[in-house]
């Protein structure tokens, strides 16, 4: 078995219980009350340009070239593409000032950024695939699930549970195995370990948003 197929099993209760939050629940069905959408929304600004700089970091460091450059385009598409889906949300909820970071958001960006600077690069990469592949997954749930013809996150549904992104999120597993395979059994399971942290802050993530937490 290779190794993502293995770490998909080990976070199966993590994944379910971020399928069953509220959050989801009522980005779902459309009736997630748009203060709690803003909020996320403003932080996962903060979130994107960080992880973005991750991104960036871990392609300076990954030694096969194409790497680089797929690590550089994913960088640009947390920047420039999903941050424009924040931004469209921005004005339509008539957002003009984020805010600072709140624990959540600051918790796990700050988590990529030092496991990109500091850890063995396949430890680096395999932190950043959950904001990836649980993304993918919890896009293709909802959108297996949309209860609401006039759901207002309906853009934030298509990006995420859309062709596109599933491009990105295929890539960026078969980099994460290719790496893996020339990883001992010690260095596969430091791998495992952040990927499982990265799956639990992005339950943290999703849950500071739904209870609005703040510092
Ligand atoms: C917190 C979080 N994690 C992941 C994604 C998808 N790149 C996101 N926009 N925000």
């Amino acid at each position: 078995m290779n190794w993502s197929t293995n770490v998909w099993k080990q976070i199966q209760p993590i994944y379910n219980r971020i399928l069953n939050m509220p959050f989801i629940a009522e980005l779902t069905d459309g009736t997630l009350p748009k203060e709690k959408f803003k909020f996320y929304m403003a932080q996962d600004s903060h979130y994107l340009e960080h992880f973005g700089r991750s991104l960036s970091l871990i392609a300076s460091r990954i030694e096969n070239i194409n790497d680089t450059l797929t690590f550089i385009r994913f960088a640009e598409g947390a920047i420039v593409v999903e941050n424009a889906l924040h931004e469209s949300y921005f004005k339509d909820f008539n957002l003009t000032d984020k805010g600072s970071m709140q624990p959540s958001c600051h918790h796990y960006a700050h988590t990529l950024k030092s496991t990109a600077t500091l850890a063995n690069i396949e430890v680096a990469v395999a932190a950043v695939l959950p904001c990836f592949w649980i993304y993918r997954e919890v896009g293709h749930y909802i959108t297996t699930n949309l209860k609401s013809v006039n759901n207002p996150y309906q853009k934030w549904i298509d990006t995420y549970g859309g062709e596109e992104f599933n491009t990105l999120v295929e890539q960026a597993i078969k980099i994460t195995d290719r790496l893996a395979l020339n990883c001992t059994k010690a260095q596969q399971n430091l791998m495992t370990d952040a990927f499982i942290t990265s799956s639990h802050l992005e339950y943290q993530f999703w849950d500071g948003a739904y209870n609005l937490r703040t510092w």
